[in-house]
Order: C-alpha cells, then structure tokens, then sequence
C-alpha cells in the first residue's frame, strides 16, 4: 500500500465559474485558474500522483499549455489514473474543502460520485468534508478557497 497527500489552494476571481469536485456550484464567485479551477479535483489528483511516487499535477498538466486553459480537472484526475496503471487501485480517498461558502454538504454526494467515476472506484471509496476556517486567514476572509486529500493506493 501507498498513501499521497495532496493540497490545493485556488484565490476567487469575478467572471468566472465555481467548479468543486466536479459540479458547477450556481450563485457564487468562482476561483482564478489556467483550469476550471477545480481545487478539490487537483488536490485528489495530487494525492493520487504522490501515493504512485509520480511528479506532479503541474508537470503533466502545465498552466503555460493552452490544451489545459478552462480543462476540466475531473477529466484530468481521469487522465492520471490512467498514468498510474492497471499494476495499483485506489482504496480509498479522504479530502476537506475549507472555505465559509458554498456549504460543501449540500454538494458533496455529486462531487464523491464524480470523483469517484474518474478513479474507477465506488462512490462509498471517496469521501468529501466541508469545513470553515471560522473566519480566520484567507479562507475565512473569502479570498479562496482551500482543499486537502489523502489517498490511498493498493497493490492489485
Ligand atoms: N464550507 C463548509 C463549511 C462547513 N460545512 C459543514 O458545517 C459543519 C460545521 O463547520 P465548521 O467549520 O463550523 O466546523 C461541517 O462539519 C460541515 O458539515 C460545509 O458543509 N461546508
Ligand atoms: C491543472 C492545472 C493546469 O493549468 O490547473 P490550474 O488551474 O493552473 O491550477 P493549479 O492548481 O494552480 O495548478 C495545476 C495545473 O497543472
């Protein structure tokens, strides 16, 4: 077995979409990215990359290539799985968005299920947590948002 960690912190920025774990989040202000800006997705991506002792989002994915501008993150955590190979499966992912707003809980079914999917694993592997920082640092100040996973990687 193997575990990765994986961290990702995204500012907001107006005119675009609020992206989290896959599911477009209506109403609120989205967060700057060369991506969709999809920190709970990267952050997993990550996790997944670090627990397969590969490099980093950032080296398969660079922000300097217009193939990934807007990219749709849970397409690029499918891309690393398949990167991984067939020799590992994913046990189980555990990940926390912290920000004081959206309310993670009213989403996080949809975002385990997407996340999931591109990890070919069953929904029940992946968890999703909200919680805020209670109004301190930038996530408390509504500057952005921040997301942490662990993974855990199981020999087949
Ligand atoms: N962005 C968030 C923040 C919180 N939650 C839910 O509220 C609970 C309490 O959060 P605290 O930060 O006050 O401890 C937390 O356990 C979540 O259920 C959320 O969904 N999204
Ligand atoms: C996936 C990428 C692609 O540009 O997304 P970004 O929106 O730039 O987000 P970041 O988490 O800063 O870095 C990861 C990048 O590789």
């Amino acid at each position: 077995m193997r575990v990765g960690l994986g961290i990702d912190v995204h500012a907001f920025a107006p005119g675009r979409r609020l992206i989290l774990g896959g599911v477009e989040i209506p109403g609120e202000l989205g967060l700057a990215g060369h991506s969709d800006a999809d920190v709970l997705a990267h952050a997993v991506t990550d996790a997944l990359l670090g627990a397969a002792g590969l490099e980093d989002i950032g080296h398969y994915f660079p922000d300097t290539d217009e193939e990934y501008r807007d990219a749709d993150s849970i397409g690029l955590l499918r891309e690393a799985r398949r990167l991984i190979g067939g020799s590992w499966r994913v046990g189980n992912v555990d990940s926390v968005v912290i920000c004081e707003r959206p309310r993670i809980r009213d989403y996080r079914d949809e975002m385990r299920r997407n996340l999931a999917q591109a990890l070919g694993v069953e929904t029940g592997r992946v968890s999703v947590r909200g919680t805020t920082s209670e109004g301190l640092g930038f996530t408390g100040r509504g500057e952005g948002i921040a997301a942490q996973a662990v993974l855990l990687l199981e020999s087949c």
